[in-house]
């Protein structure tokens, strides 16, 4: 497997790669939306996609996931090739994602909700009518309590605001027991405490997972970012460490005139 590089900070560490993406590209009808991108995810590593509106980012997870088909190219998962297997496959071999808009069950609590995400978990009705194992009750507590939501297990998820339904949405990504958790921008909505609340349940979830974010927010990939991809229509521009990306000419040129990469600077 390859071993890659994270450029966080002056300190190199060596991770193995768990994701690695081949020279992907995405062509819809004729347009080629994601253009030969390559891209390794090391075990355990946090990689934030930053890029322009329409740069091809949410298309490249949905390559990565099988819901956009990959024209050419690879993409391997734990060293075997996933290219173009079904969503679900996918979702089952231990890649999770997140979209960004929360798809939540409103009348029901925050732990049943976790409860129908488990993997296992045979529907609604089922599911809420079986008798809970120990196992379960203590599997979906810790999901809880990783998304900062224990103190909420039996409120109504209607109750909650955008920002922790987005948190129940990441919990639900957790209760399949994925090892790459792919993040299509997780703060969309969020206010400044939720987004920065985000920021710190995101590095907790690299302590077990791989995880993949989507951000336009700078300040919060500075707050999450070990590693950056920026694309720009369709190709990687550049990766690197905060530092690295924000001082890069290519990246400044991309972002002026749009939002600029040095805001939060
Ligand atoms: N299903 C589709 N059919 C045709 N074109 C598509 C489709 N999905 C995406 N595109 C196009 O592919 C390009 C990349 O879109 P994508 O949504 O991946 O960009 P993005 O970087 O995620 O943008 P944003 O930040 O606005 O979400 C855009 O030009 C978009 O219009």
């Amino acid at each position: 497997m390859d071993t890659l590089l994270s450029t966080s900070d002056s300190k190199v560490e060596p991770h193995e790669a768990i994701l690695s993406v081949r020279d992907v590209r995405v062509v819809f009808s004729g347009f080629q939306a994601i253009k030969g991108v390559s891209l390794d995810v090391g075990d355990k590593e946090i990689v934030t996609i930053i890029g322009p509106n329409g740069a091809g980012k949410s298309t490249l997870m949905d390559a990565i996931v099988g819901k956009s088909p990959v024209a050419s190219g690879h993409v391997f998962y734990q060293g075997q090739e996933i290219t173009n297997k079904s969503p679900h496959e996918i979702a089952h071999m231990g890649i999770g994602r997140k979209f960004q808009n929360p798809n939540v069950y409103n009348e029901l609590t925050v732990f049943e909700n976790i409860l129908l995400a488990l993997k296992g978990s045979h529907g609604v009705f089922a599911s809420i009518k079986t008798k809970l194992t120990s196992v379960k009750k203590a599997k979906i507590e810790s999901v809880l309590d990783r998304i900062g939501l224990l103190d909420k297990a039996f409120t109504k998820v209607s109750s909650l605001s955008h920002g922790q339904k987005q948190w129940i949405e990441i919990g639900m990504v957790l209760a399949q027991d994925p090892t790459v958790v792919l993040l299509d921008e997780p703060t969309a909505g969020m206010t400044p405490d939720e987004t920065h609340e985000t920021g710190e349940i995101i590095k907790t979830l690299a302590n077990q997972h791989a995880v993949v974010v989507i951000e336009h927010d700078m300040e919060f990939v500075k707050q999450i970012a070990q590693r950056i991809v920026v694309l720009h229509q369709g190709e990687k521009l550049t990766e690197g460490s905060v530092q690295e990306v924000q001082t890069n000419p290519k990246v400044i040129e991309v972002y002026l005139g749009r939002e600029r990469i040095d805001a939060a600077a």
